[in-house]
């Protein structure tokens, strides 16, 4: 790779970040960096920002600002030499504005799914809880019914995952990403998709990047289907 690609990847939940940038991820080479694994080892290494985020957490809360920042800018200074691609930080202004002084993007990329096909979506979503591997009864099923692939271990389903939850959860995301879009639009790097489909949306996505970056051909097994 010629020059180093930063994107960040932004969504309500359910919006397929994860699997759009596992699929980047493979296709061109760059490391998937999620601020939700990054909290998880925290949380299972009971450092001092782990141990503090797990409160929020378990209430369903943002963890704040600083936790945050303190947790993601360092992993990502040890990055500097590796492409990457962002998935769950920024989701403040304040965050955005501190990933903005401490590196330089090179796209955003913002999914637009209805919130139908997000509710729909995450009622067949199960997780494995230590690793954070997803899972879709319908679309990316495990081997075994209900049990991770890699551990063995039982899956389960988160309770913010429910419908109701949901209806909450998208409007408090909608109103905290406004002002974070809002910047990235007026900087000229933001990229949105809407569709019902991951499947559908891909294709684009692989194609803008292909741009930023010729000289990385997608791996062509990741890009049909
Ligand atoms: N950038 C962040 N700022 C504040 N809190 C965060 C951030 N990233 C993750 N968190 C916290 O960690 C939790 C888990 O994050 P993660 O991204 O894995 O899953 P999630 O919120 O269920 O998102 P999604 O459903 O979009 O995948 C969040 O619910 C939130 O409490
Ligand atoms: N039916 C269907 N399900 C999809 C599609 N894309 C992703 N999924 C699944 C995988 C997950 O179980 C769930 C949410 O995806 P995710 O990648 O975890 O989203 P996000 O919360 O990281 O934004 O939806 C898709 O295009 N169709």
């Amino acid at each position: 790779m010629s020059k180093l690609f930063r994107a960040v990847i932004m969504g309500p939940p359910g919006s397929g970040k994860g699997t759009i940038s596992e699929r980047i991820a493979q296709s061109f080479g760059l490391t998937h960096l999620s601020s939700g694994d990054f909290l998880r080892e925290n949380i299972a290494a009971n450092t001092e920002a782990g141990v503090l985020a797990k409160t929020y957490i378990e209430k369903g809360l943002l963890v704040p600002d600083h936790v945050m920042t303190r947790l993601v800018l360092p992993r990502l200074g040890e990055m500097t030499r590796y492409s990457w691609v962002l998935d769950g930080f920024p989701r403040t202004l304040i965050q955005a504005k501190a990933l903005n002084s401490s590196c330089d993007l090179d796209m955003v990329i913002s999914l637009n799914i209805p919130l139908e096909t997000l509710k729909e979506r995450l009622s067949h979503r199960w997780i494995h809880p230590a690793s954070g591997r997803v899972y879709n009864m319908v679309f990316n099923p495990p081997r075994i019914q209900g049990v991770d692939d890699v551990t063995g271990e039982p899956l389960v389903q988160q309770d913010d995952d429910r419908p109701e939850a949901l209806v909450t959860r998208l409007r408090h995301y909608k109103d905290v990403a406004k002002p974070v879009i809002d910047l990235y639009k007026s900087m000229g790097i933001l990229h949105t998709f809407s569709d019902t489909e991951t499947d559908q949306i891909w294709p684009y996505i692989s194609s803008l990047i292909s741009n930023k970056i010729p000289t990385v051909r997608p791996d062509p097994r990741c890009t049909s289907p």
